[in-house]
């Protein structure tokens, strides 16, 4: 699916917060989106996921105009896992993966066979075979947010909004998540903090600075040492590390 944002500003009464962005992202692609604190990353995420109602600009998913589509239409594209997703039920594990394929189905059918069975493929991709009878609540965070993940791949979705998708992940599980991002066939849109594990595993970064678009391109353009000090007001050198992944290091 091909996610095309067209000059989108959206704010709130007295504040822009996202303004004048456009981005193309083609099918397929996996596209990093970078930025310090409050630049508008988990703001411009919601736009495209139809959330907002913009202030001016379009989101279009394969050249078609969102604005109008209800919440269950956007939901068969588009999977969109929020920094602060949260269930606040006594669910198991393997219901809130169902969850994931509630706009597959007509209100008044239960799961079906192939619904389990793309409940248990996502908890398997997810490393969460093992969890699945366990409460909700007693999951650790990254097994929340895990959880969470595998709820958007059961919604076998072209496209997939995640915002912060590692922040509760244990190395290892930071590398599979990424992993899984930058191969899926999907058309994902990641919005990440540790800049040296964007620039491994995304196609392309987006830089984000108050609210507005100020770098897209390859990793190798985006993170240079002039733009890391002027949006992160940081001391950066940037080369590459034994195994040849660029590495971003602080003065
Ligand atoms: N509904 C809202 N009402 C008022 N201000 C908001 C609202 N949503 C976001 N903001 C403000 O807009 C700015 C951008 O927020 P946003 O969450 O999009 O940033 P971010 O780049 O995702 O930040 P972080 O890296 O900290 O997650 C922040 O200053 C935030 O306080």
């Amino acid at each position: 699916m091909r996610i095309a944002v067209e000059h989108l500003t959206w704010g709130v009464p007295g504040k822009t917060i996202v303004q004048d962005v456009s981005l193309q992202v083609s099918d397929g692609e996996t596209v990093g989106l970078i930025g310090p604190n409050g630049s508008g990353k988990s703001s411009l995420l919601r736009c495209i996921a139809g959330l907002r109602t913009l202030t001016a600009g379009a989101v279009r998913y394969d050249g078609v105009d969102i604005a109008a589509w209800p919440a269950r239409e956007r939901a068969r594209k588009l999977a969109f896992v929020e920094q602060t997703a949260d269930t606040d039920s006594d669910l198991r594990v393997a219901d809130v993966v169902m969850l994931g394929r509630t706009a597959h189905r007509s209100r008044w059918r239960g799961p079906d066979a192939a619904d389990h069975e793309i409940v248990a493929e996502a908890l398997g991709r997810l490393d969460l075979g093992g969890l699945a009878d366990r409460p909700w609540k007693q999951l650790s965070g990254g097994e929340r947010q895990r959880t969470h993940l595998a709820r958007a791949l059961a919604q076998r979705t072209s496209g997939l909004l995640l915002d912060e998708p590692t922040n509760h992940l244990d190395v290892r599980h930071q590398l599979d998540l990424m992993e899984l991002a930058g191969r899926t066939p999907q058309t994902v849109v990641v919005a990440l903090h540790d800049l040296a594990l964007a620039a491994r595993y995304c196609d392309r970064l987006v830089l984000m600075h108050r609210g507005t678009v100020v770098a897209d391109g390859p990793a190798e353009e985006v993170l240079t040492a002039p733009l890391l000090r002027e949006v992160f007001d940081v001391d950066a050198e940037i080369g590459r590390d034994s195994l040849g992944h660029l590495a971003v290091g602080y003065r």
